[in-house]
């Protein structure tokens, strides 16, 4: 069923490149949602990953307890080399194909800068047309600078750099969400919320991935660590981690499986294959599809909804930006996403259902 409220696709004048934004629901208050840029095999795929991404973004909110709708903007690269600069070694799917299978092909290793600001310019001439209606961020494929870019041309742009005006990257609070979720899934699993002595596999060591890992280092945990880009792997030897590939790290014998690279990586044909306990981390989208929730329930394997995990950023960049609270309120409430994940987690517990559908009436 179609539910947007509003979706723009358009050639961009000043790229060339197609932008799209996706506006989910507004119902709650502005529609809120990144910027991703991604390669894509058709710009089709890119409509189809921003129809998705908005209409999780709308879940997201609502479970954070924020004010805001879904929305999402999606500059669809092509995957031939003509519009790009060289593709870097993270711009490829990887050899084992089971991983990220819904979504973009990959991250631009390289944009030139003139294609990359002319595609930015024609987002911001979008979301400044919807009058309000939405406002972005950074996601997969941009970040802090490029909000600047951004907002040469709309208001509605957040997570511009801290010397900006801006909240800065908002990959260091979902992070930190990510760990007060992993340290709710503990207290299922275990009965404490220590993360020491467990084992973690982390896949995708990017911007959040990257911080999630050292926290969970920092913290004792044991980790199986994995990236597409095999310079992640300096990492891993930081860390004292094992370097795993992209499959291997999937299908890990660990207490917790944790997404951190791109969405769709649990299917029918790859949930058979896990060693996990439990699932939880940032990636958004991780099911291929809503009733991949029941095939994890089945096999009793812990699947965290991303759309809680994956809140911190958002909760931050909102927070201080949007709402005006201080740093350490903003936090506080990041943190909080332990507190909303335990109460789901308990409520699937008590019911005896997928914590997916617990959340799917929520709130
Ligand atoms: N940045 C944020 O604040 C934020 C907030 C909410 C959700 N997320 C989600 O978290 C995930 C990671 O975001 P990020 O900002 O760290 O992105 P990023 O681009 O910095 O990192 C992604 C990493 O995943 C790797 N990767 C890509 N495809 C892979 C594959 N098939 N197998 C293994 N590794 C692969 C890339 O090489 C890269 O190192 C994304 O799904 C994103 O949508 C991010």
């Amino acid at each position: 069923m179609f539910s947007h409220e509003r979706v723009v696709v358009r050639r961009g004048p000043e790229s060339g490149l197609p932008i799209i934004v996706a506006i989910h629901s507004t119902a709650r208050g502005q529609a809120i949602g990144g910027c991703r840029m991604a390669t894509y095999p058709d710009w089709r795929d890119g409509l189809a990953d921003a129809l998705r991404l908005s209409a999780a973004m709308t879940t997201k909110c609502a479970l954070a307890g924020l004010p805001n709708g879904g929305g999402k903007t999606v500059i669809a690269l092509p995957p031939a080399p003509a519009a790009v600069d060289p593709v870097g070694p993270d711009g490829s799917v990887g050899a084992d194909g089971s991983v990220g299978s819904v979504g973009p092909v990959g991250v631009p290793g390289s944009v030139g800068p003139e294609l990359r600001r002319a595609a930015l310019h024609d987002v911001g001439v979008v979301i400044a047309e919807l009058g309000g209606a939405y406002a972005t961020g950074p996601d997969v494929g941009t970040g802090p600078d490029d909000m600047v870019t951004i907002g040469e041309r709309t208001e509605h742009v957040f997570c511009r750099p801290v010397e900006r005006g801006g909240s800065g990257d908002s990959s260091p609070a979902t992070a930190i969400g990510t760990i007060a979720a992993l340290r709710a899934i503990c207290t299922e699993l275990f009965g404490s919320p220590d993360l020491s002595g467990h084992s973690f596999a982390v896949l995708g060591l990017g911007r959040v991935g990257g911080h999630v890992a050292r926290l969970l280092a920092a913290a004792g945990a044991r980790l199986v660590v994995s990236d597409i880009d095999p310079a992640r792997r300096s990492v891993a030897t930081d860390l004292d981690a094992a370097w795993t590939s992209p499959g291997e790290c999937l299908r890990a014998d660990v207490d917790v499986l944790v997404p951190a690279a791109m969405g769709g990586l649990l299917t029918p044909a790859s949930v058979p294959t896990l060693h996990c306990r439990a699932i939880a981390g940032p990636a958004n989208n991780q099911l291929d599809a809503p009733p991949t929730a029941t095939l994890l329930h089945d096999r009793g394997i812990l699947w965290a909804p991303d759309q809680v995990v994956s809140a911190g950023g958002i909760i931050h960049a909102t927070g201080v930006e949007l709402r005006h609270e201080s740093e350490a309120e903003a936090l506080a409430r990041v943190e909080s996403i332990g507190d909303t994940l335990a109460t789901l987690l308990r409520t699937a517990t008590a019911e005896g259902r997928p914590p997916a559908e617990i959340a799917a009436r929520l709130p």
